[in-house]
């Protein structure tokens, strides 16, 4: 059995609501459910955890160092491109992570184009919506476990 963590960052609890031209219709609540249920079925733990306070997530990244998570998926919301101090957190714990975005960031404003985890990354999803959070869940299980059954 695996422990993976899921974090999201600001803004995403209105996910939903939110734009849903951008971020599609489904809630946080349903996203993490769904992923929940995804890892259970595979035998793996799932904990899904957002904030919209930087140094909540931080911690919880500290935290993932001794409670012995492998793994970390992450949409870090508008702290992709503006968090240093979140990239030093996953440089200092050394935990591998894949940074998931629900639109492509690469196709909106200039500003959304950069981001500084994406290279420290173990691999970026972008543009696929929600579905890219389960893509990043499978990925993850198959690098820890060496399978996706
Ligand atoms: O909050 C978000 C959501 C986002 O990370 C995404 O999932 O597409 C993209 C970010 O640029 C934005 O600030």
């Amino acid at each position: 059995m695996a422990k993976l963590l899921v974090l999201n960052g600001p803004n995403l609890n209105l996910l939903g609501t939110r734009e849903p031209e951008i971020y599609g219709a489904q809630t946080l609540d349903q996203i993490h459910q769904h992923l929940q249920q995804f890892a259970t079925n595979q035998g793996h733990q799932c904990e899904c955890l957002q904030s919209n306070r930087e140094y909540e997530l931080i911690e919880r990244i500290h935290a993932a160092k001794l409670d012995g998570t492998a793994f970390i998926i992450i949409n870090p919301g508008a702290l992709t491109h503006t968090s240093i101090a979140l990239r030093d957190a996953f440089t200092g714990v050394g935990i591998p992570f894949i940074e998931v975005h629900i639109s492509n960031v690469h196709a909106r404003e200039n500003f959304r184009k950069h981001s500084y985890l994406a290279d420290v990354a173990a691999g970026v999803i972008a543009g696929l919506g929600s579905q890219g959070y389960e893509l990043a869940l499978q990925a993850a299980i198959k690098q820890v476990t060496g399978s996706n059954e």
